[in-house]
């Protein structure tokens, strides 16, 4: 790793403490050094607050050394009044000659503009720095403007003999396939997206919460599909802990286009198997976390069916869990 990777991957590293708080904005990192020494440090604050490189700058704790300090960022400095002003504006005023970029911003109102300003400035930028981490990191962000959807994740327990709900129940709850370090894991996950989805037939059976409550975090907006209007305001996905949208859109194409209209930036689908293969038979998602547990049900509903490329599996105690992503080579599939 060169001196430029080194301090983009720390900026990588510190812009995660922003994961789940910042959205519908990117969680973006930011570092300054000066004579190769870190001077400042700085990630997105939650939503309407500073950005990264406000917070970096603010962070030095003697400012005389800007004129002669390096900035590095995870994402190309905005250059439009936003809920905050320009961060390009920002590092012109404090005179740093020097800017890293590890990618550029796809936001239309972004678009190369920060980095024009920069130039303008007379100052030098390098850009493309660990680009592909800084894509990846950014997914949720670069999906939602370059695809006009979410990011999508696919989300289901099913049991070692493939259903994800047994054929007959005698309460309306979930019956859990997961053990609980597994379904620990879910609620972290649910605190990282920004929106959770689940169809007619998850809320009547299981009158679900699809909230955070074994971890830290904010809600995510719960979205559920009631076309028919048959669910009333009783179930508790409908109860004040957090929002709860409807959509009566029936194709995942429709639902993404709603969920774009809404600013949703990323969203996680629990369920149930006919929503769940609607999204993967329209291609339209880019992540799948698949739990197997242990116990058996014989019969009852068919866990979907997807191909993918595993990306990993991991033993939880008695569970396993593989995460897919789209195929877009002959790899192994499932
Ligand atoms: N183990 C697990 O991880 C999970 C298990 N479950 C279990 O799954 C079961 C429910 O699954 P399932 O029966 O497949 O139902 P879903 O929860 O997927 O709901 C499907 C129903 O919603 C309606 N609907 C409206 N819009 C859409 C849409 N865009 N896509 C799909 N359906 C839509 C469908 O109507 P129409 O067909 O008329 O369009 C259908 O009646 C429950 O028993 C639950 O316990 C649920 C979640 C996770
Ligand atoms: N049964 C099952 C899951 N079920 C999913 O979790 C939802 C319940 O959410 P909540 O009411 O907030 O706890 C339920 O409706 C369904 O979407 N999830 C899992 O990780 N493992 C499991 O075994
Ligand atoms: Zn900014």
């Amino acid at each position: 790793m060169n001196t430029h990777e080194i301090y983009i991957t720390r900026c990588l590293q510190i812009a995660k403490n922003g994961l789940g708080y910042t959205r519908p904005n990117p969680m973006v990192g930011a570092v300054i050094t000066h004579n190769n020494i870190i001077i400042g440090e700085g990630y997105t604050s939650a939503y309407g607050g500073n950005h990264a490189e406000v917070n970096a700058i603010n962070s030095v704790k003697d400012q005389s050394l800007l004129k002669e300090a390096t900035l590095y960022v995870t994402l190309e400095p905005c250059s439009h009044y936003g809920n905050t002003p320009p961060c390009s504006d920002l590092i012109i005023h404090h005179n740093i000659p020097n800017i890293v970029i590890g990618c550029m911003d796809d936001n239309p109102k972004v678009a190369g503009r920060g980095i024009k300003k920069l130039l303008e400035a007379g100052r030098q930028v390098k850009i493309g720095v660990l680009e592909a981490e800084c894509k990846m990191h950014h997914k949720r962000f670069f999906t939602f403007h370059n695809k006009k959807r979410p990011y999508i994740i696919l989300k289901w327990a099913e049991t070692s003999d493939g259903f994800i709900a047994p054929q007959q129940r005698d309460e309306k709850k979930p019956v859990w396939i997961t053990n609980t370090l597994s379904r620990q894991l879910v609620h972290k996950w649910r605190a990282e997206e920004q929106a959770i989805l689940v169809g007619t037939q998850t809320v009547l059976q299981d009158n679900p919460s699809l909230t955070v409550r074994d971890w830290t975090g904010q809600h995510p907006t719960r979205i559920v599909l009631d076309k028919n209007a048959v669910l009333d305001q009783s179930y508790h996905v409908f109860n004040t802990q957090s929002e709860t949208l409807i959509l009566k859109e029936t194709t995942a194409k429709a639902i993404c286009d709603a969920l774009y209209t809404h600013n949703i930036t990323s969203v996680i689908i629990e369920g149930g198997a006919k929503t769940l293969q609607r999204f993967i038979d329209e291609n339209l998602w880019d992540e799948a976390r698949v739990f197997v547990g242990s116990i058996q049900f014989n019969s009852g509903i068919k866990a979907p069916r997807l191909e993918g490329e595993i990306d990993s599996v991991t033993r939880l105690e008695s569970d396993t869990l593989t995460t897919y992503q789209p195929l877009n080579n002959n790899k192994q599939t499932r």
